[in-house]
């Protein structure tokens, strides 16, 4: 059923500033992580996947009741290499335990776009933590070996439309592939941290070879030795996706804009806020210097 989002009303946004910085913070500190890529892309990443298994089709699933936390949903095989995003978290939350993991994880998804230069994500709080026996089960996160029908009909259990899908898999500008995470490799030239729009810019421009890698499986990889995932080179292959990959690597600004609303809409899938609740809009690192 729908799940009504519950403020907590003595925190205010001070407080969620504070989690923000300590996340923001442990970022910087920790930055040789993943050879100097850092946690931010597996942030956005856990972030993301605990939203990922909302199913619009029952209102089951999404962010909400934290359920990551549970052994069932991070040893998922679509979840692999996130144990070490929890690990990231958990010395935060014992610091904050008034937060849900909820909001926790999806707060850390926030920090870390905003730390990467990328767009301001209005957050809300209240997501309430579940029992372990409300955990989704594995298998709600897509297959990147999907086609653009694919990966159309994937998104369309969150009710997205082509723009926030397009937008959305632009985060792939962020971090890498893991062989022994997924089974795709790469890329090696340009893993970044930085939050732009160069996975259109290269999905774009770069001369694509499909070819297999070690594990087997069919990839991407182009002579400066970026890869693409067949579900992100399926962004070339339907028109009316090509369409807004070329809008996007023409004009960072509006990627920048359709993303953030776009991750927002993730973040919150199944969620019901009180109507009169604003969102908090942090301040990076930098701008409380
Ligand atoms: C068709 C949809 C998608 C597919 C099939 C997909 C698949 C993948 C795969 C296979 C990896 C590599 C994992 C590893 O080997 O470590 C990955 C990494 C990543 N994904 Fe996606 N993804 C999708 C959508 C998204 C979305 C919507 C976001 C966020 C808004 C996202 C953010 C990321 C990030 C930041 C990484 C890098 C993590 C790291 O560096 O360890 N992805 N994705
Ligand atoms: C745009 C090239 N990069 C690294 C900046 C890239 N490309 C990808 N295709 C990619 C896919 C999944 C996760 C991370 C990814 N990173």
């Amino acid at each position: 059923g729908l799940n009504v989002a519950i403020p907590n009303k003595s925190k205010s946004i001070k407080d969620y500033q504070n989690v923000y910085n300590d996340i923001a913070e442990k970022i910087r500190e920790e930055d040789e992580f993943d050879n100097y890529i850092g946690y931010g892309p597996i942030l956005v990443r856990i972030a993301w996947h605990s939203s990922g298994t909302f199913d619009k089709n029952n209102m089951t699933g999404g962010s909400f009741g934290g359920t990551m936390r549970f052994k069932k949903e991070i040893n998922d095989p679509s979840n692999a290499g996130l144990k070490q995003a929890d690990e990231f978290l958990a010395p935060i939350y014992k610091k904050h335990s008034w937060i849900s993991h909820g909001d926790l994880y999806t707060l850390a998804g926030v920090t870390a776009v905003q730390e990467a230069q990328g767009p301001k994500i209005p957050w809300r709080p209240g997501r309430v933590d579940q029992p372990e026996n409300t955990t989704p089960e594995n298998g709600r996160l897509p297959d990147a070996t999907g086609d653009s029908s694919y990966v159309r009909n994937y998104f369309g259990r969150f009710g997205f439309n082509d723009t926030e899908i397009v937008a959305l898999i632009g985060a792939h500008c962020l971090g890498k592939t893991h062989l022994e995470n997924s089974g795709f490799e790469g890329p090696w030239g340009a893993a970044s941290n930085v939050f732009s729009n160069e996975f259109f810019v290269n999905l774009l421009n770069e001369n694509w070879k499909l070819q297999k890698n070690a594990a087997g499986n069919e990839q991407y990889d182009s002579p400066k030795g970026y890869m693409m995932l067949p579900a992100d080179f399926a962004l070339r292959q339907d028109n009316k996706f090509l369409k807004l990959v070329k809008a996007y690597a023409n004009d960072q600004d509006l990627f920048f804009n359709d993303f953030a609303k776009a991750y927002v809409k993730l973040l919150e899938s199944g969620i019901h806020f009180p109507a009169d609740q604003k969102p908090f809009i942090f301040k990076t690192l930098d701008e409380q210097e």
